[in-house]
């Protein structure tokens, strides 16, 4: 489902609403609400609205529990981390308990830690995935750390991943497609001109997931795009 936004403020509003009735609903259901959150630019503006009113007191943050679906390997002190950046505009602005939220990152090798991650999730999401995965969209197409061309996409078992991205020169750390596809909810965050031609690939070109690494996101209950006009654009166009 592609939902079209006259800007970043409306599609970030969209998208705290959206956290909000996922957040309540699986709380109802079962008392407690897993999200995956997202790194990059595109969720900083819903983070934001999240931390005030009127999200802010609608969010039952006490029985929300907090992790990410990819990572830059760096301290958490580091401006590239995903998780420095939700802190700031999410996190230390709401009551969600600290032992509550699960930061990629620790002292061990990442392959160790990818491994902990896992291991992490299973204990608190057994064999049920995600409440709500929230994901951002690389001007490449790349969603969470699944990069085009890379052999993480090719992972079929694995629930977490990391591996060294060398035409970035960092390490990363990544929920896997099979596992991502296993939410409940999925909503993509993609804004500004320069994804136009990758979101358009994506949705509407030749399946080409080596390319376009967004295509293996293919969940039971279909994705929910949020996206602006400036992105939208050749798909409004229909070319
Ligand atoms: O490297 C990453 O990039 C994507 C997209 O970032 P954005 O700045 O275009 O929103 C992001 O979804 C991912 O979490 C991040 O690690």
């Amino acid at each position: 489902m592609i939902q079209i936004f006259k800007d970043t403020l409306e599609l970030s509003q969209a998208a705290a609403e959206l956290f909000v009735q996922a957040a309540n609903e699986a709380v109802q259901e079962k008392g407690r609400f897993n999200v995956a959150l997202t790194g990059g630019s595109s969720p900083i503006q819903m983070h934001q609205l999240l931390a005030q009113s009127p999200y802010r007191e609608q969010v039952p943050w006490e029985q929300t529990y907090v992790f990410w679906g990819d990572e830059r390997w760096v301290p958490l002190t580091d401006e590239q981390s995903n998780a420095k950046m939700a802190f700031e505009t999410l996190l230390n602005h709401v009551p969600v308990p600290k032992s509550q939220i699960f930061p990629m990152w620790g002292n061990q090798e990442p392959e160790i830690f990818a491994q902990q991650y896992e291991a992490t999730l299973r204990e608190h999401l057994g064999n049920t995935g995600f409440d709500l995965i929230l994901l951002g969209m690389g001007d490449d197409g790349h969603t969470a750390s699944l990069f085009p061309g890379t052999a993480v996409l090719h992972e079929k078992e694995k629930w977490v991943v990391a591996y060294y991205l060398e035409p970035k020169q960092i390490y990363r750390i990544t929920l896997t497609a099979p596992f991502i596809n296993q939410a409940r909810k999925i909503a993509f965050l993609t804004f500004g001109e320069k994804k136009a031609d990758a979101l358009y690939e994506v949705l509407e070109g030749e399946r080409n997931p080596e390319q376009y690494p967004s295509q293996l996101i293919q969940p039971q209950n279909e994705p929910i795009w949020l996206v602006d006009e400036a992105a939208a654009r050749r798909l409004l166009k229909g070319e």
